[in-house]
């Protein structure tokens, strides 16, 4: 069932796509389908050249036949489709689930458009539901963590951090070799401010707000997909 709604969500970012477009491939389980469906067009014909943001889906893509370049040669990109953890009534997003935040926000930036697939279970009213990743070097780890947890602290984290992976003796890494802390707030009242407090610390690579980057977003539902749009 939830693999269907994905599914429609994706058929509709789809629709989007025209010839000629330079387009960023989101990461997970629900871009997933997005890239499938983008793979049968391509070989009915469509014309695109694609940035995918993580190496799951560079394979994903190439193995469809989808052609690839980066951001060195393309510089900007039409429009960047893309799944998330969460989203809010202004289409502000938690990302990183599935650890790909930083290419993911890389070529959203990159992008005049980013358009957001998911299922109606992400939809919150305020985002920190979903624990927010925060990538960070894995140099001095001990000092950033500590700087992370006061910052996340003074932001009112119920729940505190989280190495991902460690618990199950195998931390996760990142296309980018970075390390993952998972930070459970529970609800993330000043999520602008949060943000620059969390880049204010050195080791803090990037983290998953996506904050007035998306555009329109596509939230299916057993009802039909509705279309989400910025500022409305
Ligand atoms: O941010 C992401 C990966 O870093 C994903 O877009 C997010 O985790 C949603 O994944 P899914 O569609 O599998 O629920």
């Amino acid at each position: 069932m939830s693999e269907d709604l994905k599914r429609e969500a994706a058929a509709r970012a789809i629709e989007d796509v025209r010839p000629g477009m330079r387009l960023g491939l989101g990461t997970g389980s629900t871009a997933r389908h997005f890239v499938d469906l983008l793979g049968s067009k391509v070989a009915q014909g469509l014309e695109v050249i694609c940035v995918p943001t993580s190496e799951v889906t560079a394979r994903q893509a190439e193995s469809l036949g989808i052609p690839l370049s980066d951001l060195d040669r393309l510089g900007r990109l039409d429009l960047t489709v893309d799944g998330a953890d969460e989203l809010d009534a202004d289409l502000n997003l938690i990302k990183g689930g599935g650890g790909a935040l930083l290419r993911e926000k890389i070529v959203a930036a990159a992008s005049d458009a980013m358009i957001v697939i998911a299922d109606s279970t992400k939809v919150v009213e305020a985002l920190g539901r979903f624990p927010l990743p925060i990538e960070v070097n894995r140099f001095g780890l001990g000092a950033t963590r500590h700087a992370v947890d006061a910052v996340i602290k003074a932001h009112g984290a119920e729940g505190g951090l989280k190495l991902r992976g460690e618990d199950k003796g195998e931390v996760f890494l990142t296309d980018g070799g970075h390390l993952i802390l998972d930070a459970f707030f529970g609800r993330i009242s000043q999520p602008e401010a949060l943000s620059r407090d969390l880049l204010d610390i050195p080791g803090v690579v990037q983290h998953g707000l996506f904050l007035n980057m998306c555009s329109k977003a596509y939230v299916a539902a057993p009802d039909g997909v509705k279309t989400l749009l910025k500022g409305k």
